[in-house]
C-alpha cells in the first residue's frame, strides 16, 4: 500500500488544510489539475467535538464517524471526490484511528449534532462504550512503548485496536470513504497504535472503487504519521512495511540547510545516508500543519525566500513522496482557520495574480512552488547527474536531460558557465517567471549544443533558485 495511484506524470500532493469541500472541488478543476498536482490531502472528515475558540486541533477529536464537519457534509464531500477524480486529482483523507475526543466536563456536542460523554467513554453515535477503550492513563514517559501505545494523548480517549468491535467500526469508516472514491489515507498518530493491529485493519479494508478510475484490485495508498526524530522507542521502520511513513527528519534537516546551519554542498547525498527512510517508503514535506507552529529549524511561509528554496529542492531532488503545505495565516499556535461571525469557515478569495487574500496563505498558488510541481512532473523517472557546487552554498544539478536547477545560498552572486544536460535551445526560468503564450515572462537561458549555459543567480535577487526544464523551452 505504497502506491499513491497518481494519474499521468503527476507526482505531488497538496495539503489544503482546513479547506471546505466545495472549495477543494473548485480548486481541483480550476487550479490543481491544470497545474499538474497529483492529489489533495483533506482535513479530518469525521464529526468532531466543538471546542470554544475553534482551535484547529478540535478536528483531531472525533465523536462519531458521520461525515459532517466545518468543511462540509457527506454530499459535499462525495461531490468533491467525484469532481477531483474526474480531472485526475486524487483525494487522501486524514483519518483518526487512534482516539476519540478528550476529557470535557459532562456531555459534549459534535459538528454534526451528536452528543458524547468522553469522561465516561460514551460515544453513542458510533456506538463506543468504556469496553472499547484502554484504561485511562497518561503518557508521561515518551520512551515507554506501553504508555505511548496504550495511554491517552493529552487525555484523548484511547481506542483499543485489538478489539474486534473497534476494528469493525474503523474498517467500516474507511470502507465508506473508499466507496465514495478516495485514493488513500493519512493515518494520524500511527505511532500510538501497534503496527500489527494497523496491519489487520488495513488488510480488511476494501479495494479502491473502480467507478472512480482506479484499476481493479487497487489498494488504498497509506501514509502514516510517525513522529520519529531518530532513536525513538517506537520507530518509523516498524510501520514502513505497511505503507509510506512521514519522514520528520527530512523537514528538520531541509530547514536547517536552507537556514544556513548546514552548507548546501552537503545535500549532494540527500536521502537514506541522512538516516532517512528508503525513498519509496518516505513521505516528505518541508513543513506540516503541526510542526509549522513549533518554531525550531522547520521553515514555513513566514520565511518566504528560504521556504521557496527548500520547497524547490524538495521537489527537484528525487527522494520521497512529496507533499506541499497550504496554510492559513496564524499568529498563535492554537488559532482557528479563517471564519465568519457564525464560525463558518471562509472560502478562499483570490487577487488578480491568483494569490489568496482573505487569511489563507495558499503556498501552492505561489508561482515558484506550482512551477516546481511542473518541474517535478517534467523530470519524472530521471536521476540526478552533473552535481556542481562551490564547496559552500551554491549548488546545481541535472535531472537526466529533462531538467536543470541551481541554488544560491551565499551572500555573493553565482555566475558560472555550467553543464545543464539539456538539449540546445532557449529556456524560461520557471522560478522568476514562466513560459506563457510562447514567451518567457522573465529570465531566459540559452543552452548551447554541448548543453552548457551561463547561469546567473545574484545574491540579492527575489528568489535564490533558477530552474529549467523541457516543458518550459521556447
Ligand atoms: O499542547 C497540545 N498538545 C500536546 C503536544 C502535542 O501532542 C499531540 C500529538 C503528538 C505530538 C508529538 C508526538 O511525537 C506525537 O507522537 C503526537 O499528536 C496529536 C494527534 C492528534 O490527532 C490530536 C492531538 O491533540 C495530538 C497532540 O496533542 C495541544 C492542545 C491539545 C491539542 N494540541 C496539539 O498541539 C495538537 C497537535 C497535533 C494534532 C494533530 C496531529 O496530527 C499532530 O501531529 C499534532
Amino acid at each position: 500500500q505504497h502506491e499513491p495511484h497518481w494519474w499521468g506524470n503527476r507526482n505531488t500532493i497538496v495539503h489544503l488544510f482546513e479547506w471546505k469541500w466545495t472549495d477543494i472541488a473548485r480548486e481541483c478543476e480550476e487550479f490543481l489539475a491544470p497545474r499538474g498536482f497529483a492529489g489533495v490531502q483533506v482535513s479530518p472528515v469525521a464529526e468532531n467535538v466543538v471546542i470554544s475558540g475553534r482551535p484547529w486541533w478540535e478536528r483531531y477529536q472525533p465523536i462519531s464517524y458521520k461525515l459532517v464537519t466545518r468543511s462540509g457534509n457527506e454530499a459535499e464531500f462525495a461531490d468533491m471526490v467525484r469532481r477531483c477524480n474526474v480531472v485526475g486529482v486524487r483525494i487522501y483523507v486524514d483519518v483518526l484511528l487512534n482516539h476519540m475526543s478528550g476529557s470535557h466536563e459532562g456531555t459534549v456536542q459534535g459538528t454534526g449534532g451528536s452528543v458524547a460523554n468522553p469522561n465516561t467513554k460514551d460515544f453513542p453515535a458510533v456506538p463506543y462504550g468504556e469496553i472499547d477503550f484502554h484504561p485511562s492513563c497518561e503518557i508521561y514517559d515518551w520512551n515507554d512503548r506501553f504508555q505511548i501505545q496504550n495511554c491517552e494523548l493529552v487525555s484523548l480517549k484511547d481506542l483499543d485496536q485489538s478489539s474486534e468491535w473497534v476494528r469493525e467500526r474503523l474498517v467500516e469508516f474507511l470502507d465508506h470513504l473508499i466507496q465514495l472514491g478516495v485514493a488513500g489515507f493519512r493515518v494520524d498518530a500511527a505511532k500510538h497504535m501497534p503496527a500489527e493491529d494497523l496491519k489487520i485493519i488495513y488488510d480488511r479494508v476494501r479495494d479502491l472503487n473502480i467507478a472512480h478510475g482506479f484499476p481493479r484490485n487497487a489498494r488504498p495508498f497509506i501514509y502514516q504519521e510517525v513522529i520519529d526524530h531518530g532513536h525513538e522507542t517506537v520507530d518509523k521502520y516498524e510501520y514502513s512495511p505497511l505503507g509510506a511513513v512521514t519522514e520528520f527528519r527530512f523537514s528538520e534537516e531541509i530547514g536547517g540547510a536552507f537556514r544556513g546551519y548546514n552548507q548546501l554542498k552537503w545535500l549532494r547525498n540527500w536521502g537514506p545516508e541522512w538516516s532517512f527512510l528508503p525513498s519509496e517508503h518516505a513521505f516528505v514535506f518541508v513543513d506540516n500543519h503541526d510542526n509549522q507552529r513549533d518554531g525550531g529549524n522547520v521553515l514555513t511561509y513566514k520565511n518566504a525566500k528560504q521556504y521557496k528554496m527548500a520547497t524547490a529542492f524538495a521537489l527537484a531532488y528525487p527522494y520521497g513522496i512529496t507533499r506541499v503545505m497550504s496554510s492559513f495565516d496564524f499568529q498563535d499556535r492554537d488559532q482557528a482557520p479563517p471564519a465568519d461571525e457564525n464560525e463558518q469557515i471562509l472560502s478562499p478569495q483570490f487577487d488578480a495574480d491568483g494569490a489568496c487574500v482573505n487569511g489563507w496563505v495558499c503556498e501552492h498558488r505561489w508561482r515558484q512552488i506550482y512551477n516546481m510541481v511542473g518541474f517535478k512532473n517534467a523530470v519524472r523517472g530521471t536521476e540526478v547527474s552533473n552535481w556542481w557546487d562551490n564547496d559552500d552554498n551554491q549548488i546545481a544539478f541535472c535531472r537526466g536531460n529533462r531538467g536543470f536547477i541551481a541554488f544560491n545560498g551565499n551572500g555573493w552572486d553565482l555566475k558560472e558557465r555550467l553543464h545543464t544536460c539539456l538539449p540546445a535551445g532557449v529556456y524560461c526560468d520557471v522560478i522568476s517567471g514562466a513560459l506563457v503564450n510562447g514567451k518567457c515572462t522573465s529570465k531566459t537561458v540559452v543552452v548551447d549544443e554541448w548543453g552548457y549555459a551561463d547561469i546567473d543567480l545574484r545574491a540579492d535577487e527575489f528568489d535564490g533558485v533558477l530552474a529549467l526544464h523541457v516543458n518550459a523551452k521556447l
